[in-house]
């Protein structure tokens, strides 16, 4: 059963509940990976619920940017002293959730403080420095972030220009930003809250550079909060979204801190100025692969927020008619509407199975490197980097589709979706560039292409034995792992062709870096289906292991509008491999899907069991009474807290009067 339905809801929302066919705090648990996890999630937003400090002083849209990060201190203040009876400490997800729970996506002083500051020191700092750090920023006695990023550089690491230069005589790095483009920026927490930061620098000893290495840099003094000497810092400036969050510049004169203060896991420098490489070349990097690792789950998330708004208002928005001229239709029942909203909920569940796996992967991984095995870190790279920039480009898409099939009340904030959508693109750009991490993925098919050409396909790794298969016929009527072998047809022939114009521009006396570029767009597309196969995969895996049937049936279901979305979606890509014929079966098969799909689409999207507060949505309040309460929210608009504004008196007015004249 649906267990959103409650007396006083929109009759039509409980309508669309009652149609479900299955428990939605079942389905809960298989999306949220564990019954436990997805019972923790209802049972702190009841908590939180209960605690009138916790909620939000009024509307976010109707706040300025100083408020927000007022208000996100002051709920993270409050969290801070009222956590450990509300969560588990240990854990990150319940972390995460309640923040956003309570705070919601625009970011807040603490955002990073959790996944970019704690993180490095816990896996790259020695023992000692883990003693000295962590107690203290778990505790928050102290607030950090992460500064890599430099007004000049970004996608480029190797080009930073921050410089940690080794003094023996003093046993301390002088931390300097030689030129304007050095200046850090973009860092969240920056700008304002942060007294201490993980700042990535190139590390010089005796004159040679040994490249970007982490060190944990104080910034402002523990007691004022004002900047030390030789720290110039502040804020960036508004953004796009994420306005809650104070990202910021940085910059160093001749700053010191003692030699115990890089990051020393992995490299070291030795009071006589020896260098230590670490294991991996780029281990410094493990911070960003585990963010990216994470990316899949929260970007899913994101959709689901949109969706959940669309769909539930899909169902109480009635207009035009079908064939009953007494009763307008809900939106919903339109296959336009299904044909725009389906396919994503099919891809916010993918997105989220994806992200909890490359969480374990990642999870592993850091097991494996502490035991000095790293022979794990490629692989995950590529995949990592494949999967944050196709799942936040395609979340994008969908959140971007969820707004305009709320019509007109989608554009208005009181729907929350472009708030939404500002957040999840942030994802297109931070932890690395969609495009160039793509290319770190074509890296990595190329390089297994090689090794088939070479004779060593025995080699290739799971993810890519398919680049060795030979598909030629398809029998559509077997289910998901023949939609899969269409879909590994359409990645492998155009990793072969990528990896072909590549080397035929080496063959014709190009180098290397001018043949990648013009190969670059063709190694990028390989990249998306490469990554896109990977998601649907994982999707049929994990609806294969599912054992309630009820739950299965429907993930099925989905599924089904899944694959014969994609496949339609690549037909450009196929044409070789399936005949007219075929392409008209599978979209036959879709519209099908769809219409099966559609008594449970409210609640597929209940399932994700995103409370009112945190949806902070006019539209897609779990009750479905829009109407009246996008009334009251115009009305508590603080632009009608008077009925004359003083942009009246002081011109309109004179200049109404004056051309009466
Ligand atoms: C349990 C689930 C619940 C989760 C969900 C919770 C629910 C709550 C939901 C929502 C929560 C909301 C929370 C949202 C919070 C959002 C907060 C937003 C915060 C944003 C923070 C942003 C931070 C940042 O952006 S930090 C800065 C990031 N910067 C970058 O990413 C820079 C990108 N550039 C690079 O990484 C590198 O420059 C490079 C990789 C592109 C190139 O590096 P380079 O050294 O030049 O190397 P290259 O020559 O290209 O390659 C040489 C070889 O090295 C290999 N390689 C590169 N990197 C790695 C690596 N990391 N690991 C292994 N190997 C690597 C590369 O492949 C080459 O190999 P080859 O064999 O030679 O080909
Ligand atoms: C919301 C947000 C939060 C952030 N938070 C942090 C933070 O906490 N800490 C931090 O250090 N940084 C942070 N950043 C910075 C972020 O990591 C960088 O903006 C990102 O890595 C991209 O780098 P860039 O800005 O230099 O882009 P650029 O590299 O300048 O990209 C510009 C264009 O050049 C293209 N391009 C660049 N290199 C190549 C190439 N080799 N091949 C092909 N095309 C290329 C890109 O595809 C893009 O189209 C944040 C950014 C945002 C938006």
């Amino acid at each position: 059963m649906n267990q959103s339905i409650k007396p006083g809801d929109n009759p039509d929302l409980t309508e669309e509940r009652l149609s479900g066919t299955f428990d939605t705090n079942s389905m809960a648990a298989v999306i949220y990976g564990s019954d436990k996890l997805a019972q923790r999630r209802r049972e702190i937003s009841e908590a939180v619920s209960r605690i009138p400090e916790l909620q939000d002083s009024k509307p976010c849209p109707f706040m300025t940017r100083e408020e927000k990060i007022l208000e996100g201190s002051r709920k993270s203040a409050i969290l801070n002293r009222l956590l450990p009876g509300l969560i588990d400490l240990d854990s990150f997800e319940e972390t995460v959730f309640i923040h956003q729970e309570v705070i919601g996506i625009e970011g807040h002083p603490l955002a990073l403080h959790e996944s970019l500051f704690i993180p490095p020191i816990a896996t790259q700092g020695t023992d000692e420095q883990q003693k000295k750090w962590l107690g203290r920023a778990q505790r928050r006695e102290i607030i950090g972030c992460y500064a890599q990023t430099e007004l000049g550089h970004g996608s480029n690491l190797r080009a930073l220009e921050t410089t940690a230069t080794f003094d023996i005589s003093s046993q301390e790095f002088i931390l300097n930003s030689p030129t304007i483009t050095s200046l850090k920026w973009w860092p969240g927490a920056l700008g304002k809250s942060a007294n201490w930061s993980i700042v990535i620098a190139n590390l010089i000893v005796h004159d040679k550079n040994h490249g970007p290495h982490p060190f944990m840099v104080q910034l402002r003094d523990e007691k004022s909060h004002e900047p030390l000497p030789g720290i110039t810092v502040g804020d960036i400036g508004p953004k796009m979204a994420f306005n809650g969050a104070d990202n910021g510049f940085l910059g160093f004169e001749n700053y010191r801190i003692p030699r115990e203060n890089m990051l020393m896991r992995h490299s070291k420098v030795t009071p006589d100025g020896g260098y230590i490489r670490p294991p991996h070349a780029k281990i410094g990097y493990s911070g960003m692969v585990r963010v990216r690792s994470r990316m899949a789950a929260e970007q899913g998330l994101f959709l689901a927020h949109a969706l959940t708004i669309a769909v539930r208002y899909s169902a109480i928005r009635r207009q035009g008619y079908l064939e009953d001229r007494s009763r307008e239709v809900k939106v919903l029942d339109y296959q336009t509407q299904q044909h725009r909203l389906f396919p994503s909920i099919a891809r916010a569940y993918a997105f989220i199975f994806c992200g909890f796996e490359t969480i374990r992967l990642y999870d592993q991984l850091l097991i494996d490197v502490q035991n000095g095995n790293t022979s794990g870190m490629a692989d995950l790279h590529a995949l990592t980097s494949g999967l944050k920039s196709v799942v936040t480009h395609q979340t994008g898409e969908g959140i971007e589709q969820a707004r305009m099939a709320c019509g007109g009340h989608g554009y208005s904030m009181a729907s929350y979706i472009s708030e939404i959508y500002g957040v999840a693109i942030g994802g297109c750009t931070y932890e690395g560039e969609n495009m160039v991490m793509l290319l770190q993925l074509a890296r990595y098919l190329v390089k297994s292409i090689e090794m088939i050409q070479n004779g060593k396909s025995k080699n290739l790794g799971p993810m890519v034995a398919y680049l060795a298969a030979n598909e030629s016929e398809i029998d559509l009527n077997l289910g998901p792992n023949e939609y899969l072998k269409v879909f590994q047809y359409a990645a492998r022939s155009q990793a072969w062709r990528a990896t072909e114009k590549f080397q035929k521009l080496r063959n014709s006396g190009m180098s290397k870096e001018q043949a990648w570029n013009q190969a670059s767009v063709e190694l990028t597309r390989a990249s998306r289906l490469h990554t896109r196969l990977y998601i649907m995969s994982t999707f049929i895996n994990h609806v294969g292991s599912v054992v309630d049937q009820k739950i299965k049936k429907v993930l099925i279901d989905l599924l089904n509008v899944h694959i014969t979305y994609e496949v339609m979606d690549i037909g450009i890509y196929v044409q070789g491999l399936l005949s007219s014929d075929q392409m008209d079966l599978i979209r036959n098969q879709l519209y099908v899907s769809l219409e099966t799909i559609r008594p449970n689409a409210v609640s597929l999207v209940d399932s994700f069991q995103i409370s009112d507060m945190q949806l902070r949505s006019v539209l897609g309040r779990r009750d479905g009474n829009v109407y009246e309460n996008l009334f009251k929210w115009a009305k508590s608009c603080p632009l009608n807290d008077k009925d004359v504004l003083e942009s009246v008196t002081k011109y309109l007015k004179p200049m109404m009067d004056k051309s009466k004249l």
